[in-house]
This record gives structure tokens, sequence and C-alpha cells, in this order.
């Protein structure tokens, strides 16, 4: 029987240098890849995946708030709100060396209207170098009062970690977003790819074919309307093989690209076009440099 799982969005927000990096890059530890470049969408952008046991949490950045200043002409900006209002917890970061400042305030004001709506933790960070942490504390606490407070510094290894067991405790049940150990492997992007697509073309294919399929990712590219383009070559060892793959009136071919599409699309919250094609590599599995081109680095023979 599966065991449930746990999963979530979290955002970290706060203004410039108060310490989200920081803080983000030691709630991932070292067992997470940050994954910035690839799965952008407009409202929302992945920093890291935090995958411990049956509990994954997916960090996100909301752009807007990031430079609160930049926002204010436009703070009712609904894609602010809606990017944060399907988190299911907000970290808004501040900086307890200093009080705050109309740049945090405005940060408050963002927020409030989720009041209610998702668990906001108000993260007193710096308290290592802070004079007057306590004063400076309640003065922002003061700014949203539904905020939960703490104190910490993003540079204490245990202050984090009770950080990281609480909002990972706040996700609610539900499937992994990404692999368990997607983002623990070195696997390249590309390399993830070529995984799935492997997988729904096997899925797809009857007697010998499957074990006669490899596939690789050529190219991956973020086109400006948004969309990642993905071309990927599925190869097979003979002619005959390329026939069955590409199927009648290229029925199978088309039927195994769009249930790669769809569940990178699921998985990456973004679209996906992908640009497949099928090539006879003669006798890929006995050549050992085939293997390695095509990843298989160390298990030939
Ligand atoms: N003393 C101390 N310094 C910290 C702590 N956390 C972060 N810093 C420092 O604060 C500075 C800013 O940290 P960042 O993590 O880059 O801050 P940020 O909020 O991500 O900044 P932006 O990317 O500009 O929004 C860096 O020099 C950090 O080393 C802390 O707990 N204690």
């Amino acid at each position: 029987m599966a065991e449930k799982t746990y999963s979530g969005f979290v955002a970290i927000v706060g203004k410039p240098n108060v310490g989200k990096s920081t803080l983000l890059n030691n709630l991932l530890g070292v067992k997470v890849a940050p994954i910035s470049p690839r799965p952008q969408t407009t409202r929302k952008r992945l920093r890291g995946i935090l995958t411990e046991g049956r509990r994954q949490i997916v960090f996100v950045d909301t752009p807007g708030l990031h430079k609160p200043m930049d926002a204010l002409g436009e703070f009712m900006d609904q894609e602010v709100y809606e990017a944060l209002a399907d988190v299911n917890a907000v970290v808004w970061v501040v900086d307890l060396r200093h009080p705050p400042t109309p740049e945090d305030e405005l940060v408050a004001r963002a927020l409030k209207p989720l009041v209610g709506k998702v668990p906001i933790l108000l993260v007193g960070n710096k308290l290592d170098a802070a004079k007057y942490p306590e004063e400076a504390m309640k003065a922002y606490h003061e700014l949203l009062p539904e905020a939960e407070p703490r104190m910490l510094s993003a540079l204490d290894e245990r202050q984090v970690a009770e950080l990281k067991a609480d909002l990972l405790a706040l996700m609610p049940e539900g499937p992994f977003f990404y692999p368990e150990d997607y983002a623990k492997s070195d696997q390249t992007f590309g390399e993830w790819v070529a995984e799935i697509l492997r997988e729904e073309a096997m899925k797809r294919l009857w007697h010998e074919v499957p074990y006669a399929v490899a596939t690789k990712v050529e190219e991956v590219a973020e086109r400006e309307n948004g969309v990642l383009y993905i071309k990927a070559i599925l190869y097979v060892e003979r002619p005959s093989q390329k026939a069955i793959v590409i199927g009648e009136g290229g029925r199978k071919i088309k039927e195994i690209g769009q249930a790669t599409r769809k569940q990178l699309e699921a998985l990456l919250g973004k679209k996906v076009y992908l640009d497949l094609e099928v090539k006879v590599y003669p006798d890929w599995r006995k050549d050992p440099e085939a293997l390695r081109e095509l990843g298989y680095r160390s298990s030939v023979g």
C-alpha cells in the first residue's frame, strides 16, 4: 500500500538584503539542486525543492514582492495576490538589526489579504547580529499582527532546521510535484526529460522494441512566449523498429510525444513544445561509445 505523502508550495518574501537567499539555501541544504533557469512562469519562479521523507516543499519566488518599491505603482496587482494565494505558507523575512522601513510596510500590506487563508510566518533574521532584536521584532509584528513571529539567524543550522520542520509539517496531503530523487540526483535537466520520454515510450511498445529504445535531449530553450522548447531524439537499433515506433500514419510516436509533453507540463507547471525525432543508431546497445553518448556512463557490459 502506498504511504501518504504531503507536498505544497512555500513563498519566501521580503525586501532586498534581509537574507532570503541565505535562508533558502540553508533550508535546502546540500541535498537539493537549485533549478532556477528551468521552470519559470510569469507568476511564480521555482527556487528549489526540498524533499524529506514523505514530505516535499517547492519554494517559489513571487515576482512583484521581490522589489516592493517597484510594486508600489501596481500595488493592487492581481498577479501578486494570485501567486501568493495558492501557496501553502508564506515566509516573510525581515532584518532584526534594524526597525521596519517603508519597504517592509509595503510587504506587510501585500500580505494582508492572505491573512486567514495562508499561514504567514514572520521570520526575524540576523538574530546573531542584532542589538535590539526584541524591539525590532515587536515593531515588525505590529505591521501584521496575524503573522506568526519567530527570531533566528539564517546562518544557524539548528534554528533553520526548526523552521524547516515547521514548514514541512504545514504541507497538506498530496502527491509530490517532483520525483522524489529529482532534486537529490545529479541528473541534468536534459537527462531527466530523456528518462520521462523513455518511460512513456516503453509503456507503449511491445516485444523487444522497448529495450532497443534510447532517448536523448538535444536542446532545451525557454521561448519568449513562456513555452519550454525541447528537442529530443528517440533512438532504436534497426529500421524495422523505427517503423514500429513511428506507427501507422505516425500515430504511435504522436502518442508517445503527447504523453511525455503532458507529464512534463504537469511536473513543470508550464507549457512544453516537444520536438521529437526517431533515428536509427545501429546496435547502440553493443557500442561503448554509443552507450556513453546516450548517457549510460558506466553500464557497458
Ligand atoms: N549576520 C547575519 N548575516 C546574514 C544572515 N542572513 C543573511 N545574512 C547576510 O545578509 C546579506 C544578504 O543576504 P541575502 O541572502 O543575499 O539576502 P536576500 O534577501 O536574498 O537579498 P536579495 O537577493 O537582494 O533580495 C548577505 O551578506 C548575507 O550573508 C544572518 O542570519 N546573520
